[in-house]
């Protein structure tokens, strides 16, 4: 049973971003930042297929393909075609949908690979190698000459047939510097679409990828893509400090998934851009979607959407405690920075339990169209709390109380209660105010 009821309200960031400064937005004179043009590259059906829980069948990865279209991300990359037959036609069986976004796929930097990729019929490949010692040594044995030897042979067969081509380097945070300017000096001149850096363990800091990604800007003449994983808990952030330092495109997985805990979930960076450039998102992306996709995403891979889910997590917009209610009801955007009506959704408060406060439980009394005084309000506010603090309350239990009491009330003949005390205000412990000043 619910304990919250809906509350309606206009709120007020988007007349704030209309008439003010945007304090959360890009700081003006900072040229570098693409907060206000950034794009996405949705990932959920290549690094999403990565995720313990997943298995995509063709149906569920078309199905998947459209609502990220409909969406509005900017391009949707797929698995590689060479990891299994199935993933090579469903590849293909994407491509032949006429989606808006552009179709990548992702493979190893190697011929045979892109051989197979550019007959699916994608619009672009992506193409990535790891450039770390621990890569080098223990995934694929190479040296960075036979990387920017591969990296070259493969670029160029990519370009010659009119295809986009992304170069990457996995374990960017973990590579050499001088190695990863070589190499990405090596293939922008080449002319490649964009070039990657992943954060491909989750160990970055903000700080880092701002310094990276500042410096790979000077060095290249193409989009720079980042890719963040959320080990250390700082995919999100490092992606929105990737954007301030001239990052052009993001990697996202709905609800994050992604090998071992994933990446930048999409619906958080969502959260976070729409703060500081609401008039791009809201523009570019189907805010309203994002429930849909997530409940999609997660239905197939079978976990729950997390309870403190940015925008969709079950409580995200659900005021409790009586000092926040009251401000609320006042002006929403006293203790909310993202407005649920954006995203198709809506705030409540709770108000059964013993943490409410008079002012909730009055807007509780005026839906329910009763007629209390307030110090009447602040009277049953007390009762509600006294019960609150014998057991959890839900809506019904709180709307017995308020209408019992109003029955009572009205009804002189079954209360012999109005004695000049009674008349008295309450404090929230239910004792008369001035009384219990006396006992003090
Ligand atoms: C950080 C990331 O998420 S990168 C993307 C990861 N995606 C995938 O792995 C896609 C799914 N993978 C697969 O289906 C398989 O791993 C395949 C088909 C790609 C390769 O399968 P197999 O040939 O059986 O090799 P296996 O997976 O055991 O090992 C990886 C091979 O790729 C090579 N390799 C790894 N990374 C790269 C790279 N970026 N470029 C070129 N070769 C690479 C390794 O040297 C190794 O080759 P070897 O064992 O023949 O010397
Ligand atoms: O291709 C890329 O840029 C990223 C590959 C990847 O998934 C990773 O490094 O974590
Ligand atoms: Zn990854």
């Amino acid at each position: 049973m619910s304990n919250n009821f809906e509350f309606e309200k206009v709120h007020e960031s988007e007349a704030l971003a209309k008439h003010q400064v945007n304090p959360y937005g890009p700081n003006p004179s900072d040229f570098l930042s693409n907060v206000n043009n950034f794009q996405l590259i949705d990932s959920t059906l290549r690094e999403g297929e990565q995720f313990a829980n997943s298995f995509f069948s063709t149906e569920k990865k078309i199905e998947i393909a459209k609502a990220l279209d409909d969406f509005g991300v900017d391009y949707i990359e797929l698995t590689s075609p060479v990891a299994s037959e199935q993933s090579r036609k469903d590849c293909e069986a994407i491509c032949k949908l006429g989606l808006k976004a552009k179709i990548l796929t992702h493979i190893r930097c190697h011929m045979d690979d892109a051989k197979v990729a550019v007959e699916t019929g994608v619009d672009g490949v992506d193409v990535v190698i790891g450039t770390s010692k621990f890569l080098r040594q223990y995934s694929h044995g190479k040296d960075m000459n036979y990387i920017a030897k591969s990296a070259i042979e493969v670029i160029e067969f990519v370009k010659s047939k009119g295809i986009e081509i992304r170069f990457s380097s996995e374990d960017s945070f973990r590579s050499d510097l001088v190695d990863l300017l070589n190499i990405y000096k090596t293939v922008s001149k080449i002319g490649v679409n964009r070039v990657g850096i992943a954060d491909t363990v989750g160990c970055a800091n903000p700080r880092q990828v701002y310094e990276l990604v500042r410096t790979l800007k000077s060095v290249v003449n193409c989009d720079i893509e980042c890719h963040f994983h959320n080990d250390t808990g700082c995919a999100i952030a490092n992606a929105y400090t990737a954007l301030e330092a001239g990052a052009r495109l993001i990697d996202v997985c709905v609800l994050g998934i992604g090998e071992r805990n994933g990446i930048v979930p999409i619906g958080g960076l969502m959260a976070r851009m729409i703060v500081a450039a609401p008039e791009y998102v809201k523009s570019k992306y189907k805010l309203h979607k994002i429930r849909d996709l997530e409940v999609l995403v997660a239905d197939a891979v079978q976990v729950n959407i997390p309870f403190n889910n940015p925008i969709t997590g079950f409580c995200a917009f659900t005021h409790k405690a009586g000092i926040h209610a009251k401000a609320i009801l006042a002006n929403p955007s006293t203790y909310e920075i993202l407005d649920p009506h954006d995203f198709g959704l809506k705030r409540y408060i709770h108000f059964a339990n013993r943490l409410t406060g008079w002012n909730a439980i009055k807007s509780r009394v005026d839906q329910l169209n009763l007629n209390l005084t307030d110090p009447q309000i602040k009277e049953v506010t007390a009762k509600i709390k006294k019960m609150g603090d014998i057991r959890p309350l839900n809506i019904d239990d709180v709307d017995s109380i308020i209408k019992d009491f109003h029955i009572e009330i009205n009804t002189p003949a079954l209360t012999p209660r109005k004695t000049k005390a009674d008349e008295e205000p309450l404090d929230l412990a239910g004792e008369p105010a001035a009384k219990k000043a006396k006992k003090e």
